[in-house]
């Protein structure tokens, strides 16, 4: 199969944009011609199956892990090529919550939440308190939060935590890797229902890698499936779930998808479980 076209280069609402990019690791071709953009104020799901690079993704539009061709627009600039100026200004308009490694554990919930504040921002030790006792009530959890180091925390409360770290610096987008994993259902769906409201009420777009159904079906304003080197297919759940592919069909009509799956869709019957491969 051809890689996904690049997408139309007029859309005011980009804020990145992935054109014919390529990784590879030696000899082995993970991401190969790869076309994605990214909009403001919306919520963007990442799912594939293991392995096929939703990781390495991120990671490479976060700059963290060189590309053999291809370009990364961010903010309308090319992260590789832009000058330290450009690419503090870059960072600063992002945030990033990864799986694992969420908090420094040797500091409390306030100092994990100012440390970008300190790395990016000259402000007063009692201006940084303010602010990261607002990203505290902002992401509900209770001010005495604050003063807890992460071992305290229930897995719940680190996400939280780590997320209020993440909006520390008021970004336009936050990118989350597998956010709701080790989160029971309820803690999962409370976390969706977090980043929705931030979506709405900040215009926060948010980069999302999930394998969860749930947030998926929930939170997401668009997918984007990666496979075969690239993004197979992207859009709303409706384009999910008419896109005939047998991993996609498989994961979006499997066994697990049918409880979140839309009611006249519970009926259809469908094919196997999830954990097809392309
Ligand atoms: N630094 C690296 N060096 C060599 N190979 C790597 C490196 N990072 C990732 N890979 C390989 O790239 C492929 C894609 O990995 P990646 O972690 O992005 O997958 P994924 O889609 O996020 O998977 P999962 O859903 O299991 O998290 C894997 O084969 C992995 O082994």
């Amino acid at each position: 199969m051809g890689a996904n076209p690049p997408a139309p280069k007029d859309d005011d609402d980009v804020i990145i944009r992935a054109t014919d990019v390529t990784v590879r690791f030696g000899s082995k071709t993970i991401l190969e011609n790869l076309n994605l953009d990214v909009r403001r104020g919306e919520i963007m799901g990442f799912v594939g199956p293991s392995g096929t690079g939703k990781s390495v993704l991120l990671r490479t539009i976060l700059g963290l892990n060189p590309k053999q061709g291809g370009t990364i627009e961010v903010f309308g600039t090319d992260y590789e090529k832009a000058s330290d100026r450009e690419r503090l200004a870059i960072e600063r308009r992002w945030g990033v919550l990864f799986q694992h490694g969420a908090l420094f554990s040797a500091l409390n919930v306030l100092e994990n939440i100012q440390v970008p504040m300190r790395e990016y921002l000259d402000l007063s030790p009692k201006l940084m308190d303010e602010l990261a006792r607002l990203k505290i009530d902002l992401v509900g959890l209770a001010p005495d939060a604050a003063d807890k180091y992460p071992s305290e925390l229930s897995g719940g409360m680190i996400k939280r935590a780590a997320l209020a770290r993440a909006l520390a610096l008021d970004p336009d987008i936050v990118f989350l890797d597998e956010p709701t994993s080790g989160l029971d259902p309820i803690g999962a769906a409370d976390f969706d229902e977090l980043i929705m409201t931030l979506r709405d009420t900040l215009g926060l777009a948010v980069y999302m890698v999930t394998h969860d159904l749930d947030s998926l079906f929930m939170a997401c304003d668009r997918i984007a499936v990666l496979g075969e080197r690239k993004v197979l297919v992207e859009g709303p759940l409706s384009t999910m779930l008419e896109y005939d592919h047998p991993w996609v069909k498989s994961y979006f009509h499997g066994k697990r998808a049918r409880h979140v799956v839309l009611p006249d869709e519970k009926s259809a019957g469908s094919a196997a479980d999830t954990q097809g491969s392309v």
